[in-house]
C-alpha cells in the first residue's frame, strides 16, 4: 500500500548541498522533506572532502615540521599510519550519520530514508529503506541535490579487475604496497600524494599535464611536490589495457609499450551529475541536457517547480559552491512561494548564484597547496576581457619564516578596463588561507587603487599582495 505525504518542498539527496537547500526553505517559513538513499551528509562527509583532507593533513604537518631548522631535529619518526587512519575514521564519524540526522531534525526538516523518483509534476515516489512505498507531493518545489557519479574510462579490461574509485580510496583501512592512479585531476593528485606519504609506492598516470585547468607555474610546483613525496608522476601517459595479476594485484599496459604493476588501481577520471533513475523522463526532461538557471531553476518545466543544485546541477563540482547554490535556490523558492519577485537574470542578488561564473575559489590540498579563485588569463580573454597578468615567486619575510627554502608562486589577473582583479592564484605551503582575501577582492570588485590601502600584516605570507601590486605598477 502506498502512503501519502504532503509538504511545501521536497529535496532529493541529503548531501551537504541538499541539507543546505532544505535548511534554507525552512528558514524561509516553508516545510521540507529531505529524501536520502544512503548516508545523510553525502559524499563530502564520508568519501570525499573530509576523509581525503584527513589523509593528507598529517603528511603535510610532518613535512612542515621538517621544513624548519629547530623543529626538523625534533622529528625523528615517520607517520603513524594507524593513527592517521583512526583520525580519518573519526572525521567520517565511522561512516555513521546519526549526528547529521540529528542536525536535520533540529533544523525542522523531515527526513525520509529511501530512493526517490519523480512520478509526476511536483510529485515524488520513494522506495524507503524499510521497503515501504511513499508518494510525496510538494506544494511549491522539488529540488534535485543528488550529487554526481564517477565516470570510469573506457579502458579494456577494467571491468575484469577489482579497482578502487575515490570512495574506496578515501575509506580504505589498509595502505597498499603499490598503488597506480589513473587521472591527473584534483582527486588523483591529492590521493596520490596522501598514499605516497602513507607508505605506498605510487605511480600516477595523467593523459595530459596534471591539473590542466590551473596556471602552469602553479601546477608545476604541485607536480614537484608529488615527486618529492616519492610519486612516480607520468604525464602525457595513458593506459592501453589492464588485467588482474597472478599475485592478486593489477597489471597495466601503457600506450607507449611500457607496463606498470600494482597491488591496487585507483581510477579517478572525473564525475558527472547523478540524474539517472530519477524519473526525469516522467516529467518530459532529458537528464543529458538539463539546463539550470542562476537561481537553480530547471528550464522547460511548466510552473517552474523543479530545481537542481550542487553536483547534480553540473556547474561547479565543489561542496562550498554547491552549498551556495543551495542557499540561493532555497531563498528563491521561499520568495517565489510568498509571491515575491526573485528574477534569475539579475546578477549578485540573494536569489542568484552569480559567483559560480566569476569567483569560484578552489584549493588543491597537496603539499604545496594550490589555491585559485576567478579566471585564468586564458579564461578571461575567452570571455572578451582586456586583461593583464602579474606574477612572481612568493619570497617575503613571512614565507621565509614559514619554511626554510620556501618555494611559492603568485599571480593576479587584472581587468584593465575596470582596474579590478578577475583572477588570483597562489601555490606554496600554507597558501590556502590566503585565498579568501582574493575572493573578497574579486566579488567586491575592489579597485586596485583602493586595494593598495589593504596593508598586509608583517611578517605574513600575505605580504605577497604588496609585492604583486608593486610589480603591477602601484
Ligand atoms: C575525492 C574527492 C575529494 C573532494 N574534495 C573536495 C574538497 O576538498 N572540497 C570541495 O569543495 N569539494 C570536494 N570534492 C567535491 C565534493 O565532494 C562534491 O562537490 C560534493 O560532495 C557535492 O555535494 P552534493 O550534496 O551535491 O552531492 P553528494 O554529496 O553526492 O550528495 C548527494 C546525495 O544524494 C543521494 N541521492 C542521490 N540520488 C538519490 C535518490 N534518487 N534518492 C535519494 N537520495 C539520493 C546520495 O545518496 C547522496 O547522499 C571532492 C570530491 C571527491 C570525489
Ligand atoms: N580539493 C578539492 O576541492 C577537490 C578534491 C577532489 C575533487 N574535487 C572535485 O571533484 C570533482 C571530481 O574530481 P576528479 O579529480 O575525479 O575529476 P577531474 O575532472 O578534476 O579530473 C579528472 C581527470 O581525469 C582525466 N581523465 C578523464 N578521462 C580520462 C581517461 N579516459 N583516461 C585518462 N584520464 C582521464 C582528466 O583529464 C582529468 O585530469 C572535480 O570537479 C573536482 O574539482 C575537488
Amino acid at each position: 500500500m502506498t502512503e501519502t505525504l504532503q509538504t511545501d518542498v521536497i529535496v532529493i539527496g541529503a548531501g551537504a548541498v541538499g541539507e543546505n537547500a532544505a535548511d534554507r526553505v525552512v528558514r524561509g517559513g516553508l516545510s521540507a522533506i529531505l529524501v536520502e538513499a544512503d548516508l545523510v551528509g553525502g559524499e563530502c562527509s564520508y568519501w570525499a572532502c573530509m576523509p581525503s583532507k584527513a589523509l593528507l593533513r598529517p603528511g603535510t604537518a610532518l613535512a612542515e615540521a621538517r621544513a624548519v631548522a629547530g623543529s626538523r631535529e625534533a622529528v625523528t619518526g615517520a607517520l603513524d599510519t594507524g593513527a592517521v587512519l583512526d583520525r580519518r575514521n573519526s572525521f567520517t564519524s565511522q561512516w555513521d550519520d546519526a549526528g547529521q540526522a540529528d542536525w536535520v531534525a533540529d533544523a525542522g526538516i523531515e527526513l525520509v530514508r529511501g530512493w526517490a523518483r519523480l512520478s509526476a509534476p511536483r510529485e515524488v515516489d520513494v522506495r524507503t529503506t524499510d521497503s515501504r512505498t511513499l508518494r510525496i507531493s510538494a506544494r511549491h518545489a522539488v529540488v534535485l541535490a543528488t550529487g554526481s557519479t564517477p565516470t570510469p574510462p573506457p579502458l579494456p579490461g577494467l571491468d575484469t579487475v577489482d579497482y578502487w574509485g575515490t570512495r574506496e580510496a578515501t575509506s580504505a583501512q589498509e595502505i597498499p604496497g603499490r598503488l597506480v592512479v589513473i587521472g591527473g585531476g584534483v582527486s588523483g593528485v591529492e590521493l596520490a600524494q596522501a598514499y605516497a606519504r602513507l607508505g605506498s609506492a605510487v605511480t600516477l598516470l595523467a593523459r595530459g599535464p596534471l591539473l590542466k585547468s590551473f596556471p602552469e607555474p602553479a601546477r608545476n610546483l604541485v607536480e614537484q611536490g608529488l615527486k618529492n613525496a616519492g610519486v612516480d608522476v607520468r604525464t602525457n601517459t595513458s593506459p592501453a589495457s589492464v588485467r588482474g595479476a597472478d599475485d592478486g594485484g593489477v597489471h597495466l599496459e601503457l600506450e607507449g609499450g611500457e607496463s606498470v604493476a600494482a597491488d591496487k588501481l585507483l581510477v579517478s577520471t572525473g564525475r558527472r551529475p547523478a540524474l539517472a533513475d530519477l524519473g526525469l523522463d516522467e516529467v518530459g526532461l532529458d537528464p543529458r541536457t538539463l539546463e539550470v538557471d542562476d537561481s537553480g531553476q530547471v528550464a522547460g518545466v511548466d510552473g517552474g517547480w523543479l530545481y537542481a543544485v550542487g553536483d547534480a546541477a553540473g556547474k561547479v563540482l565543489l561542496t562550498h559552491q554547491g552549498k551556495y547554490e543551495a542557499r540561493t535556490a532555497g531563498d528563491a523558492i521561499a520568495a517565489r512561494a510568498a509571491g515575491k519577485p526573485a528574477p534569475a537574470s539579475a546578477a549578485w542578488t540573494r536569489y542568484t548564484a552569480t559567483a559560480d561564473k566569476y569567483a569560484v575559489p578552489q584549493v588543491v590540498f597537496t603539499d604545496p597547496e594550490l589555491a585559485m579563485v576567478g579566471r585564468t588569463v586564458e579564461q578571461a580573454r575567452a570571455d572578451g576581457l582586456n586583461v593583464s597578468e602579474t606574477s612572481l615567486d612568493i619570497a617575503v619575510a613571512g614565507s621565509a619564516l614559514y619554511a626554510d627554502d620556501y618555494t611559492g608562486w603568485a599571480q593576479m589577473v587584472v581587468d584593465e578596463d575596470r582596474r579590478v582583479l578577475v583572477g588570483v592564484t597562489f601555490a606554496g605551503p600554507g597558501v590556502s588561507e590566503l585565498l579568501h582575501a582574493a575572493t573578497i577582492a574579486i566579488v567586491g570588485e575592489v579597485p586596485l587603487d583602493r586595494l593598495w590601502h589593504a596593508v598586509p600584516a608583517y611578517p605574513t605570507i600575505s605580504e605577497v599582495w604588496l609585492r604583486l601590486l608593486e610589480k603591477y605598477g602601484l
